[in-house]
């Protein structure tokens, strides 16, 4: 597996249990999207992923190179050009130019926007910019992307666009491994595995069109 959690539990406020024993094991090189109500506890579920939030309880394992993008690409896509921005995250590793151009331009490759490199970022569209910090993740070669409600804000055509960079990163020969937040149920077309959340545990984990159904036959109720 690249990256369990078992009985987490999260409680916010000092009181109101918003994680309550979630699991949840995702595949090696597969894209496994989460879903589930408002408030559930997805994002939350991320962020201990993600090293970013401590559970009260229960275990959690990934390995030690995540790569973690954001809804809005505004508060992460931060430099001046495309080029300088995907770089931004090699920066202390002080690798040679030449090592930082050829891994800026493989990550951009990955998510179809090496024709890019010198575009500044005020130019780009939303799926565009969302892209590009995609591509910052995977400058620093992840073993896992988590990946929170990255096309809420996109067209259908940027939506696609995101998608397929991710994919790509996924079906690449980094073999990365994705878990996808999103609200967008036609997305999980292009999923390996998925999982469906419900009152801060993992309700469901299955192939996309068993998790579609079940999720449907709730909605039916
Ligand atoms: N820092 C915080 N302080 C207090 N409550 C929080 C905090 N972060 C999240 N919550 C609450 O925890 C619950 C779960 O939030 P979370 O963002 O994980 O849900 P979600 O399933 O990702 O929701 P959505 O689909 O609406 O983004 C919500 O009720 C939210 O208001």
């Amino acid at each position: 597996m690249a990256a369990t959690a078992s009985n987490v539990c999260v409680s916010l406020d000092g009181q109101r249990q918003v994680l309550s024993n979630a699991s949840l094991s995702i595949q090696k090189g597969t894209l496994h999207m989460l879903l589930g109500p408002n408030a559930c506890g997805k994002s939350t579920l991320l962020r201990v992923l993600g090293g970013l939030l401590k559970p009260d309880s229960g275990t959690f394992s990934v390995p030690s190179s995540i790569g973690y993008v954001f809804q809005n690409p505004d508060h992460q896509v931060v430099m001046p050009t495309v080029a300088a921005d995907v770089a931004f995250g090699l920066g202390r590793q002080k690798l040679p130019a030449a090592e930082v151009h050829r891994r800026v331009l493989e990550a951009l490759r990955l998510v179809g926007m090496e024709d890019c490199l010198e575009r500044a970022c005020h130019t780009l569209s939303g799926g565009q910019k969302q892209r590009v910090a995609i591509a910052g993740a995977l400058v620093q070669n992840p073993q896992v992307l988590l990946l929170d409600e990255l096309t809420t804000f996109l067209e259908a055509g940027d939506q696609a666009a995101v998608l397929t960079a991710v994919r790509a990163a996924v079906d690449g020969p980094q073999r990365v491994t994705a878990l996808w937040v999103t609200h967008r149920f036609e997305e999980l077309t292009r999923a390996d595995a998925a999982s469906f959340m419900d009152g801060g545990r993992v309700q469901m984990t299955g192939t996309p069109q068993n998790v579609l159904r079940r999720m449907h036959r709730m909605k039916g109720r």
